[in-house]
């Protein structure tokens, strides 16, 4: 996540380009005032909750429920959420189910409204350039998942890189389709990009704006009319995000925003129907809703994500810091983050673990750069930590305690980045793979070792997986990168020295790979293969060839 600039070179650059971009769009009421806002991120507290709603038909509304959130931090009661219970959903189900199946435009239809989410995407992008907006966006996604500032502001920043890359022409760009001459005068094949009409978008907390604003816009460059639910924990950050979108022109009647239980959400989809759903979260509830919805879902689930560093060691602090961020940056909690990590044993005799040990030491809660786990409890983690301890000739690295002198709550877990070695030879072991490739959603990973006839073994420990998000080949040696990235899968992998797991802008295809329900995020690829499907049109206009005469039958 732009781990690779810093704070301020980030914040000159947005200003810069925002500046040399908009300047005619005016911004100096929405830098003071931050006019579209409902709630000042620093002054939500116990006494001074803030209020979530949903926003249905064109209007925010409150629910007869309210759930409150406590502070991941203290514990105290700071968020209050209006959830929809099952007979609320009446008004949402109206709603989507008001969209065709062709959708709100199409190549056909209202072909304007292409332009319209440039303009809305400009418009958006710019205001995410605005240091108080995005400072208020990155301290509102530290209220609710906390992380450190600079890795909150890497989700606002590829935000508004999003926005700024389908601005203008862009979003029509995404639906161009494409001739081919046919058999006869008169006729030609178009394929064209089709939405789906009524879609529906579920996302998770680990990336309160990121994850949902590049679907949700996704979804609607398309045509789709799309229904968002976010995670309660965190939805306070897509609701202000609404709200922004509104005053920079997204038609009201355009998407729907939901707070609601699980079970809720699934009727709601049951009787609303939508002609397709973009998951992202657990496989639990992802393979649940492959059944509830037929198959018509596309999926990015749990990735127990792996690093392999191969035979050429070579710049083993700069190896150690990536490391260090993929497995413990926004405590673990990125579904790219480094589970495993696959060590040549030409590094074993290097520092790597001493300086990986030390980087993930210096770690602290009061700056975030360790904090709440907000779905694993600790002690949840140190009974994985102590099963993991039980197999031969494993060890622990380090960490594997609690964090102290905190507050945060019982319900979330507080831990400090922690490694464990497990033997390759045990790793593969019938009775130990499932424990040891469990995704602990947390700062949390394996290490291993494997000798140089052993690649092999590491292969098969990877083709046993049953996810495959990111993964990282950490090697200038292209002999070695090509047997790896031939004998694997995953979606999202990164090759050479500096290889990494996470921190995927806008501009890298983001999704997993080797499953056919598997959803992407980011690129215009990404856009187009999760939210339109092809149509294709062939126009057949003759003329007739001369003398024709009906032939016999086939
Ligand atoms: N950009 C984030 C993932 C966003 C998820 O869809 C990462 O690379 O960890």
């Amino acid at each position: 996540m732009n781990r690779f600039l810093s704070r301020s070179q980030l914040r000159t650059r947005a200003t810069q380009n925002a500046a040399a971009w908009f300047s005619p769009f005016s911004i100096s009421r929405s830098v003071h005032s931050l006019p579209f806002a409902t709630v000042d991120a620093e002054e939500i507290s116990g006494s001074q909750p803030a209020e979530v709603l949903n926003f249905v038909q064109g209007k925010w509304k409150g629910a007869s429920t309210w759930n409150t959130l406590v502070d991941p931090l203290n514990g105290e009661p700071f968020i209050k959420v209006a959830e929809v219970d099952e007979i609320e959903i009446q008004p949402f189900v109206e709603s989507l189910s008001k969209c065709p199946k062709h959708g709100l435009h199409n190549p056909f239809k209202a072909p304007e409204r292409y332009l319209l989410y440039g303009d809305i995407s400009a418009k958006a992008a710019h205001m995410l350039s605005l240091p108080k907006v995005s400072d208020f966006f990155s301290r509102l996604i530290q209220r609710v998942a906390p992380k450190s500032y600079q890795q909150a502001f890497g989700e606002v920043y590829v935000t508004q890189k999003f926005l700024e890359n389908f601005s203008g022409d862009q979003v029509r760009f995404l639906a161009r389709s494409f001739g081919v001459p046919g058999n006869h005068i008169g006729q030609q094949s178009h394929g064209f990009r089709w939405p789906y009409g009524p879609v529906a978008i579920i996302t998770p907390f680990n990336f309160p704006l990121e994850i949902p604003v590049l679907q949700l816009m996704g979804a609607l460059y398309m045509g789709n009319k799309p229904i968002l639910k976010v995670d309660s924990k965190v939805s306070i950050v897509m609701e202000q995000m609404m709200r922004l979108l509104h005053y920079c022109g997204l038609p009201v009647d355009d998407v729907d925003f939901i707070n609601s239980d699980g079970k809720t959400m699934n009727k709601l989809l049951m009787e609303a129907n939508p002609r397709m759903t973009l998951f992202t979260g657990s496989s639990r509830v992802a393979e649940k809703l492959v059944g509830d919805l037929k198959g018509r879902i596309k999926l990015e689930d749990a990735g127990f994500d792996w690093k392999i560093l191969g035979p050429d060691v070579q710049e083993v602090d700069y190896v150690a810091w990536v490391c260090d961020q993929d497995a413990y940056a926004c405590s673990g909690q990125k579904c790219s983050a480094q589970s495993i990590l696959f060590m040549h044993e030409n590094w074993s005799s290097s520092s790597l673990i001493s300086k990986l040990k030390d980087l993930a030491q210096r770690r602290k809660l009061e700056d975030l750069t360790i904090g709440p786990v907000l779905t694993f409890t600790t002690e949840a983690m140190l009974e994985h930590k102590n099963k993991l301890l039980k197999i031969p000739g494993s060890k622990l690295l380090f960490g594997g305690e609690p964090l102290k002198n905190h507050s945060i709550p019982s319900v979330y877990g507080a831990l400090k980045p922690t490694a464990i070695y497990v033997p390759l030879e045990e790793i593969l072991k019938e009775g130990n793979y499932e424990l040891v490739t469990r995704e602990i959603f947390g700062p949390f990973q394996i290490v291993t070792e494997y000798k140089k006839d052993q690649l092999p073994l590491v292969l098969d420990a990877l083709e046993r997986m049953h996810a495959h998000l990111t993964a990282a080949v950490v090697s200038n040696d292209p002999i070695f990168l090509q047997n790896v990235i031939g004998n694997t899968v995953n979606g999202t992998t990164y090759a050479g020295l500096r290889a990494r797991t996470t921190g995927a802008p806008q501009n890298h295809w983001f999704g997993p790979a080797g499953d056919p329900r598997g959803a992407g995020i980011g690129t215009p690829e990404a856009i187009k293969l999760v939210w339109s499907c092809h149509r294709e049109i062939i126009y057949d206009f003759g003329p007739l060839p001369k003398k024709w005469e009906i032939p016999p039958s086939t």
